[in-house]
């Protein structure tokens, strides 16, 4: 992962982060001095309400070459392929769902054109609830810049690098890597490795943390020292004309300014941006029996969503099916594959595809995966096939009319399942009880 400096990373979730691409543009010891170092403009970015308890508190301070506050209006533009909540284009679904993974874009797409939204719960507008989409791009954002006032956005990059060009300065984020820009954070996104294609999760409520520890102790799943934010970096060239794009509600809506956002030189705060290597990712599991629940894999999590990684591990549990058991829960689970395979698919769940197992329908490893592990011998074994992921949400996702209708959903998932001989009570006459 390259942070785009040389100095040291600024390192931790949650941290009370500080950084200046030019020495003496913070000021110190206070937040907004009458005159700030070199002229600069001081604000304020909220990402909780000022009250909100000291824990949960996150807010930022910026010092920028303008005001934010100094621009024209913001006029409705077209949302593309982006939806937003309410989620109301079809009627909530049971079926268990997959896709393949979308065809390259239209040339000439970059990162917030390329935004297709699967479907998701909830509504920006009462900061509930989440959104899933999907993005691919092919070319870089350049006189275009993008924040999203309704929520934080989780990507994860399935396809090529994204450098992420934020308010607080760079982040590199390539497959393996998931990138966390907060609600509000402004940013455009380059290619540097050129076309590029991945999953986001948009977060209406209250922002993604790491989950408790609990038993586990002090230490394990994702360490709060692999998260990297970045260090500040503002553009030589802010005074042109950029456009900036603002999700608000669910709509898009446009600005022309006469310079860019990405004018900051220095901040401090913990509204911050970071990214994370999901390969760093401690990952536990059992080391007597049974398959552990999901749960255990859980990198980041809030209200809306758990955010779960499928990564490299040792599986060693003594008789014991393996793999992902059979399941009904009342989450439901939009999972997606950033390489290679998942261990409860033997086919069809392709890298840059997804899958969605709405709340409580029953679901677990294909007839192929079953077979196999039911008659697999246990000796310990690297499961080390690929890096999935999932993206675990208590309320039921509604699809929008692109998803339910395209033809990239799988519609003979269901035959996953299919063929499952009886074998109780067995034969008659022979082991019947
Ligand atoms: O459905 C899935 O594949 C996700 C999942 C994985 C697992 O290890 C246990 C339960 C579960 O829902
Ligand atoms: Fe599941």
């Amino acid at each position: 992962m390259d942070t785009g400096t040389t100095a040291p990373a600024n390192r931790g979730f949650g941290n009370e982060h500080s950084s200046e691409a030019v020495p003496g543009a913070l000021p110190q010891g206070r937040n907004a001095p009458q005159r700030p170092p070199f002229g600069l403009y001081a604000e304020q970015l909220s990402g909780t309400a000022f009250t909100e308890p000291r824990a949960r508190n996150r807010r930022s301070w910026l010092y920028r070459m303008r005001p934010s506050a100094a621009h024209p209006p913001f006029r409705r533009t077209d949302n593309g392929t982006l939806r937003g909540g309410p989620f109301t284009e079809t009627v909530p679904d049971p079926n268990r769902q997959r896709w393949d993974p979308l065809p390259d874009p239209p040339p000439g797409t970059d990162f917030v054109a390329g935004l297709w939204t699967l479907g998701g719960n909830g509504d920006p507008a009462r900061r509930t609830g989440m959104a899933i989409h999907l993005y691919r791009a092919d070319v870089p954002m350049r006189d275009r810049v993008f924040g999203d006032a309704d929520g934080e956005l989780l990507i994860v990059p399935q396809r090529g690098t994204l450098l992420l060009r934020t308010e607080f300065g760079p982040l590199r984020a390539g497959p393996g890597d998931v990138a966390l820009i907060p609600r509000g954070v402004r940013f455009l996104a380059e290619l540097p490795d050129g076309p590029a294609a991945g999953y986001v999760l948009e977060n209406h409520g209250p922002p993604l943390a790491l989950p408790e520890l609990g038993p586990v102790g002090a230490n394990g799943l994702a360490a709060p020292r692999d998260f990297v934010a970045p260090h500040a970096a503002y553009e030589e060239d802010a005074d042109r004309p950029v456009e900036v794009i603002a999700k608000y509600c669910g709509n898009l809506w446009a600005s022309a300014w006469d310079h860019s956002p990405l004018d900051v030189v220095a901040w401090h705060g913990s509204h911050v941006p970071y990214v994370y290597p999901l390969r760093r990712f401690n990952v536990l599991g059992s080391v007597s029996f049974d398959h552990p629940d999901p749960s255990l894999f859980t990198v980041l999590t809030c209200p809306a969503a758990d955010f779960a990684v499928f990564a490299p591990r040792w599986l060693v549990a003594e008789d014991t099916f393996r793999p992902p058991y059979f399941h009904r829960n009342v989450m439901s689970e939009y999972m997606g594959l950033i390489e290679g395979a998942y261990d409860a698919k033997a086919s069809g769940f392709l890298p840059g595809g997804g899958s969605l197992h709405p709340m409580m329908s029953a679901h677990g490893p294909d007839r192929e995966t079953f077979e196999a592990a039911t008659e697999a011998e246990l000796t310990p074994r690297k499961a080390d096939e690929g890096l999935a992921f999932m993206f675990e949400t208590p309320w039921p996702v509604t699809l929008t009319a692109q998803a339910a209708g395209t033809a990239l959903r799988q519609r003979d998932y269901d035959a996953a399942w299919k063929g499952f001989p009886r074998h109780f009570p067995g034969p008659l006459g022979k082991d019947r009880p």
